[in-house]
């Protein structure tokens, strides 16, 4: 068997497989209530052999969202429009997972939407347009985004709270497994980059003060999910830019994160600077994912380029990495897992959905 095929159980937990889907903001929702699109999209990879597939950056408050369209669950009303999404992932054999966001500096941008004026790619959404302020560590704004207001002491412990409030959401509309989205340029990487983060108080500075929020977010987390369930956390590993954040940095942050209560680190890179520094091609975030699990010990999933079931399963060969996601390979073949598995030589059984194997079983 290989092991991209073969379960894997963190906590009270296993994974049918470990090829998963990595989320994808799909700009879609209205209010952050999750529709139609969202469950024929999510849905189509647990049909594909998927043994995780993870909803987009999902808000815990409203000005947590990149964009106006995103989802959120920052009430019930999108808890409840989440659940036949999440029984449709279940029906198809795989686990449900959310990913917990909110989006910081970056929030309030229409990208990638057409405006007014034409096709905007960049920037901040006016209020008479549905945006709102942004939120950050340090009102100093990403490029060609509206500066942002800095949160004050109270501002981050409801941002905590919102974490816990969002995390008891996610669990009773049916998710098996949460992420916390600390990557990617969004608020916690923004606290913990010295390039965002200016602060002089006990949320600035050292990098044990920098990671203090999201260390208490997975702290919070865990607190209200209970000892069985899955929490991953997604980190750039590498800002990309002079004076940013690098693996080593972030396998430290890692450990923090995984005596608070984490049980994988999704390990991604960049989203920090618009101008990041970054050669991109096949599995080039394999390394950072590697750097990470030797440096801290903690399981990890490699992401990024990675389009075929031999590449994944050397991923996890070579050690590198004990889980792999995928994004963009989902898009282009929503059946990637059925494929990967033929590649490797799984037997149909255990990983086709019986629909498939009758369908494709010969009639005499
Ligand atoms: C359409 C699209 C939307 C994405 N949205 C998110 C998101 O909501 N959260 C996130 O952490 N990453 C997001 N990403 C990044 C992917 O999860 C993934 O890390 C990246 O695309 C690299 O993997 P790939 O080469 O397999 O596509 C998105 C990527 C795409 C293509």
């Amino acid at each position: 068997m290989s092991l991209l095929f073969s379960p894997l159980t963190l906590r009270e937990t296993t994974f049918r497989n470990r090829l998963w889907v990595a989320p994808m903001c799909q700009y879609s929702a209205e209010e952050g209530v999750p529709n139609d699109w969202h469950h024929v999209h999510l849905a189509q990879f647990a049909s594909g052999g998927a043994g995780l597939v993870v909803a987009e950056a999902t808000a815990v408050v409203p000005e947590g969202r990149i964009s106006p369209r995103d989802t959120g669950i920052w009430n019930d009303d999108q808890r409840d429009a989440w659940r036949p999404v999440v029984d449709a992932i279940h029906a198809r054999g795989s686990l449900a997972g959310i990913q917990l966001a909110h989006a910081g500096r970056k929030g309030s941008t229409w990208w990638p939407f057409a405006t007014r004026d034409g096709l905007a790619l960049h920037g901040s959404v006016p209020a008479a347009d549905g945006g709102w302020t942004a939120v950050a560590p340090s009102a100093v704004a990403y490029e060609g985004f509206a500066e942002p207001v800095a949160l004050d002491a109270s501002g981050i412990e409801a941002l905590v709270e919102a974490f816990r409030a969002a995390t008891r959401r996610a669990l009773d509309a049916g998710f098996d497994v949460l992420e916390v989205h600390a990557a990617h340029g969004y608020l916690l990487h923004e606290f913990l980059s010295p390039l965002s983060n200016r602060r002089s108080d006990e949320w600035g500075g050292t990098l044990e003060n920098r990671a203090r929020v999201v260390v208490d977010v997975v702290r919070a987390v865990r607190a209200e999910a209970g000892e069985g369930v899955p929490v991953l956390v997604r980190f750039s590993a590498s800002d990309a830019a002079p004076g940013g954040l690098e693996p080593d940095d972030v396998a430290q942050v890692s450990r923090w994160a995984v005596d608070a209560g984490a049980d994988l680190i999704d390990v991604s890179s960049a989203g920090l600077v618009a101008h990041q520094q970054l050669a991109v091609g096949p599995g080039y975030q394999v390394p950072f994912a590697a750097r990470v699990r030797e440096l801290s010990d903690a399981p990890v999933a490699a992401v990024g380029i990675i389009t075929s079931g031999v590449q994944a399963e050397q991923i996890l060969r070579d050690g590198d990495a004990d889980a792999i996601f995928a994004a963009r390979e989902w898009l282009r073949d929503p059946h990637f897992g059925l494929r990967a598995a033929g590649e490797l030589g799984e037997a149909p059984e255990s990983i086709w959905p019986p629909q498939y194997i009758r369908a494709f079983r010969p009639t005499r």
